[in-house]
């Protein structure tokens, strides 16, 4: 049994996280969120500033060496959208990632091990909305699954490869084929899961019985999201990437469970899950890298509770022998002992690469089988030679020689057929344990069925009463429909009364019109006559005023001079006054005199 290795690697933040704070504080082994609420331990932790080949020395080269022993190996990576899973695995020139070193190692190795011979083969398959394309094809057309001998088989095209630079071209370029797009977090965001395989076989240059055959699965998973209902495309693959996801996590932690058993697990669940079946609880060397982002909480800390489950999980590997029948190592011989030319990787010699290009190679179907209808004939056979035996027993040497051998080769066959046999009942026990799964499937899909059905039968109950509110609605709208046309009559009727008066009024109006333009005329003779009569009168006005004023002026001249003439009177009256006054005067002055004269006359 074998542990699965997993390992926590942090991302450095991006520049559009320049103003988020950390959630996360990496201590050691130890993770820590900074509200404290969790706090989580770990073999392999590696911080933000830590290179992919760091992770790769912990988690992926000890694989690489066990696949190079004979041993299946798988890596992924694990993590929510935008965690730098892509990074781990593919990286860039400048810090390559986990591929690109593996296939640097494995042809480091094949160049230091001079007593084998070896082939490489790579196989690139991507897994979008739950379909398996080939990357090395078109990517368009859908693969299927199949099974044989306990193994998970996919029909995908491999190619043979002679050298780390042809490994690395052919992957980059068709690399490019994976679907990607721009998310919300991740502007080269990949939309489905990959798998890069590469197989190695080897055979001892001085011993064909010591031969190996081992798979290196390097596995990119697409990132958990929240699933954006704006865009369709994207809402359904986000659907299709978390559903198998959430595949995943619950076969781990079934994994995970103490006393676990893998019967209880159900592979068959999402296609993701049927091809990492064998890393996950079968015949493989697994590491998981859980890739992590500091500036997220809640993603981070589900990624995290996965790699806890993923870390109790066991594996059982096996040490593969390579099928004898395969005939890889008489057709292309990776040879490190002649070495009269020289790759361009500066690594393996291959002799007969020349005769055989770069070509696709399908992968082997089932094992060969002795036919159901052959067995009872064989069987037949096997016991008519083993009566010969029984009677041979008494025969000479030279038949007994012949029978001998003839035992031998029948013994070779019994075996064979035991050994069909045993394979024909493990096939047959799987098979039950895949109809139990499907039985399973089936029941859980009719419970589906019914539900589904109570759903319809409901939403026929709900239309019948929709439909009765139509029919009703239906009856108001005719009796408006009715209304609305008599209303429609009336009005027609009031509009042509009101047409019919309106031209009355307009004839009335126009003759009233007449009248006015009469009584204008009239009014304009009668100003202009009513002038005439003003001039006139003014005229005659103004001749009166003139002769009045030359009448005043003339009686305002005789006025003057009668009051110049009254004045002059009045003057000469004062002055006469005066000398009456005067005279008085003189008078009075006498008059004693008088008196004293004439001895007492009157006063006066
Ligand atoms: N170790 C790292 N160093 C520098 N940049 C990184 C690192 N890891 C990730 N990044 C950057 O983070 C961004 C997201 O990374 P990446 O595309 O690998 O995420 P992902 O998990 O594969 O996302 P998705 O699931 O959406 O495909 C990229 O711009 C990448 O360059």
């Amino acid at each position: 049994m074998a542990k699965i290795n997993v390992g926590i690697k942090f991302r450095p933040n991006l520049s559009s996280e320049v103003e988020k704070q950390d959630k996360w504080i990496v201590d050691g082994k130890t993770i820590k969120s900074v509200d404290n609420k969790h706090t989580l331990q770990f073999e392999h932790v590696f911080g933000s500033t830590a290179v992919t080949e760091e992770v790769y020395d912990a988690l992926a080269k000890p694989i690489v060496k066990k696949a190079f022993k004979g041993y299946n190996g798988t890596i992924f990576a694990y993590g929510q959208t935008s965690s730098g899973k892509t990074h781990t695995m593919i990286g860039k020139n400048k810090m390559p990632g986990i591929i690109p070193l593996a296939v640097r190692d494995i042809f480091h190795e094949i160049n230091e091990t001079k007593d084998r011979e070896f082939v490489v083969k790579i196989g690139y398959i991507e897994i979008y909305n739950d379909k398996v394309y080939d990357l090395f094809e078109d990517g368009k057309t859908e693969l299927s699954i199949f099974e044989s001998n306990g193994h998970v088989l996919v029909n995908q095209k491999e190619y043979v490869a002679a050298s780390e630079k042809e490994v690395l071209k052919k992957f980059k370029m068709n690399n490019k084929c994976k679907r990607m797009t721009g998310t919300s977090t991740n502007e080269n965001s990949s939309r489905s899961h990959t798998i890069f395989r590469i197989t190695i076989k080897s055979q001892k240059k001085d011993d064909a019985e010591d031969s190996r055959n081992s798979n290196l699965f390097l596995v990119d998973l697409a990132g958990s999201e929240k699933p954006d209902a704006s865009v369709a495309t994207t809402f359904n693959e986000g659907l299709h990437i978390n559903q198998s996801l959430l595949v995943l996590g619950k076969i781990i932690r079934e994994l995970a469970k103490k006393n676990s058993s893998l019967k209880r697990v159900n592979f068959r669940e999402c296609k993701l899950a049927r091809i990492l079946s064998p890393a996950l609880g079968g015949n493989s060397y697994t590491s998981v890298i859980c890739n992590v982002a500091s500036t997220v909480l809640d993603e981070t800390y589900y990624t995290l509770c996965f790699a806890q489950s993923a870390e109790k999980a066991k594996t059982v590997p096996k040490f593969n022998l390579a099928n004898s029948t395969e005939r890889e190592f008489s057709l292309l011989r990776f040879s490190t002992s002649s070495s009269s030319s020289s790759e361009a990787s500066g690594n393996v010699n291959i002799s007969l690469k020349r005769k055989l290009p770069f070509s696709p190679l399908t992968v082997s179907g089932s094992p060969s089988r002795i036919p159901k209808r052959i067995k009872p004939k064989l069987s037949d056979e096997m016991n008519d030679h083993l009566k010969q035996l029984k009677l041979s027993e008494s025969s000479n040497g030279e038949e007994k020689e012949d029978y001998e051998a003839m035992i031998k080769e029948k013994d070779n066959i019994i075996r064979n057929l035991q050994e069909e046999t045993r394979e024909l009942k493990a096939e047959i026990f799987q098979m039950r344990g895949e109809i139990k799964g499907n039985n399973e499937l089936l029941i859980e899909r009719q419970q589906e069925n019914d539900e589904s059905e109570k759903k319809i039968a409901d939403f026929n109950e709900e239309v019948k009463l929709y439909s009765a509110a139509i029919r009703d609605f239906q009856v108001t709208i005719q009796d408006f429909e009715k209304r609305m046309l008599e209303a429609i009559e009336k009005n027609n009727k009031m509009r042509a009364n009101f047409d019919k008066k309106f031209k009355e009024c307009n004839a009335i109006i126009d003759e009233k019109d007449a009248e006015i333009m009469e009584m204008y005329k009239e009014l304009a003779t009668q100003n202009i006559l009513m002038k005439d009569k003003t001039n006139i009168e003014l005229r005659n006005y103004l001749k009166f005023e003139r002769s009045h004023k030359l009448r005043y002026t003339s009686t305002r001249n005789q006025f003057n001079t009668l009051m110049d003439q009254l004045e002059s009177k009045s003057v000469t009256i004062k002055e006469k006054n005066d000398e009456i006054k005067r005279l008085q005067n003189q008078l009075r002055n006498y008059e004693p005199m008088n008196r004293g004269n004439q001895g007492g006359n009157d006063e006066n």
